[in-house]
């Protein structure tokens, strides 16, 4: 198990954040229900707008079942719930071969010293529309336990769950390209279903507060952009998710059991020219409930070379705010940076950098 020094514990009650964040007032929305008949025009209209004032939006009407959402949140409720050493074993089984970011982990966010009040499992999602490690998750759950907290059952969950998300993700994705009037609709979509694209599943657990950190906000996942291009998160009815409006301020998104959440990442920003808001959250853990939070980051392949689409950079007279890079370069860049650096600034084109200065 980690164990926190007390100068580690007080790091994640940050007191800068103690006050809470007023809510969202209208948290922009999309019915995908409606993209399927008449409605698809206004809802891609809908889905460009929210990109690019907020990065940001709930979809409903999304065709997820809904007992496996609830049977995805149970399982990783039993999960967490497992003894220490289980999950451990977990995390040893889903490492790469070569180290990386794959596994459990509890407190400890990326490598550089992030700390949160969380405990997660990451996993790579393979091409075959299947998620997580290749190999079975090992560990059989205590009895008590209901059947769907062994990690091979839930191995097998998250699969069910991957393929019917990462299926609504591309719908989304078409949106946002025919919301930007794009010829080409699969112009997103393909980078996620290549065979070699790099996305992920995580689900995170903000346990509950202890004693001594009543009344305090604690970070639980500390402020920063998703890299990926999109990310599509559910979680259980505890709040705790901010994000970042355009002016600075920060506002607390209302939990939604019934809908998932759309963040427009570092990746889509750039492939946009920046027209699309690679949106700044975090999450604060306020409340003496867990939260559990499953996030699809749908990614492009790590040979992708990326850049603004000459369609938007013309619309802007030719102006292109980032260089072209692999996403191979993007994450060896990233992984040196803190949670909470701009990663994208590395590959801002100079006049984007003055451009930026002078605002
Ligand atoms: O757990 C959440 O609600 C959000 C966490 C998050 O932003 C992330 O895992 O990238
Ligand atoms: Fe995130």
């Amino acid at each position: 198990m980690v164990v926190l020094s007390k100068g580690e514990l007080e790091q994640i009650a940050l007191p800068g954040v103690q006050r809470a964040a007023p809510p969202l007032a209208a948290v922009p929305e999309v019915d995908l229900s409606t993209a399927a008949t008449s409605g698809r025009a206004a809802a891609a209209r809908a889905v460009a707008r929210a990109c690019e004032e907020h990065g940001f939006f709930k979809v409903t009407g999304h065709g997820v079942p809904r007992p496996l959402l609830a049977r995805v949140e149970a399982a990783a409720t039993a999960f967490f719930a497992l003894p220490q050493r289980e999950k451990e074993k977990a995390a040893a089984a889903v490492a790469a071969p070569g180290g990386g970011p794959f596994g459990y982990n509890s407190k400890r966010i990326g490598g550089n010293g992030d700390l949160g009040w969380v405990e997660y499992l990451l996993l790579g999602v393979t091409a075959a529309g299947a998620a997580a490690a290749p190999v079975a998750l090992p560990g059989a759950p205590p009895p008590s336990a209901p059947a769907e907290a062994s990690p091979c059952c839930f191995r097998d969950l998250l699969d069910e769950y991957v393929a019917a998300v990462r299926r609504m993700t591309c719908t989304v994705l078409e949106l946002m390209a025919e919301g930007l009037g794009l010829e080409d609709r699969g112009v997103f979509t393909r980078l996620v279903l290549d065979g070699d694209s790099d996305s992920m599943l995580r689900v995170n657990h903000y346990p509950p507060k202890q004693q001594q950190q009543q009344g305090s906000r604690l970070t639980g996942f500390g402020e920063h952009t998703d890299p990926q291009i999109i990310s599509v998160l559910r979680s259980n009815a505890t709040a705790g998710l901010e994000i970042e409006l355009r002016d600075g301020t920060w506002v607390a998104v209302p939990s939604d059991t019934d809908s998932f959440f759309v963040n427009v990442g570092d990746a889509l920003q750039v492939l946009t020219n920046g027209r699309f808001r690679s949106v700044r959250h975090r999450v604060m853990v306020s409340s003496a409930r867990p939260r559990v939070s499953v996030i699809f980051f749908g990614g492009p392949p790590p040979r992708e070379r990326l850049a603004p689409l000459p369609g938007l950079v013309d619309r802007e007279g030719g102006r292109r705010r980032y260089r072209e890079f692999t996403w191979r370069e993007y994450k060896t860049s990233a992984y040196r940076t803190k949670l909470a650096d701009n990663r994208l600034g590395y590959f801002e084109t100079a006049t984007a950098a003055a451009a930026a200065a002078t605002s």
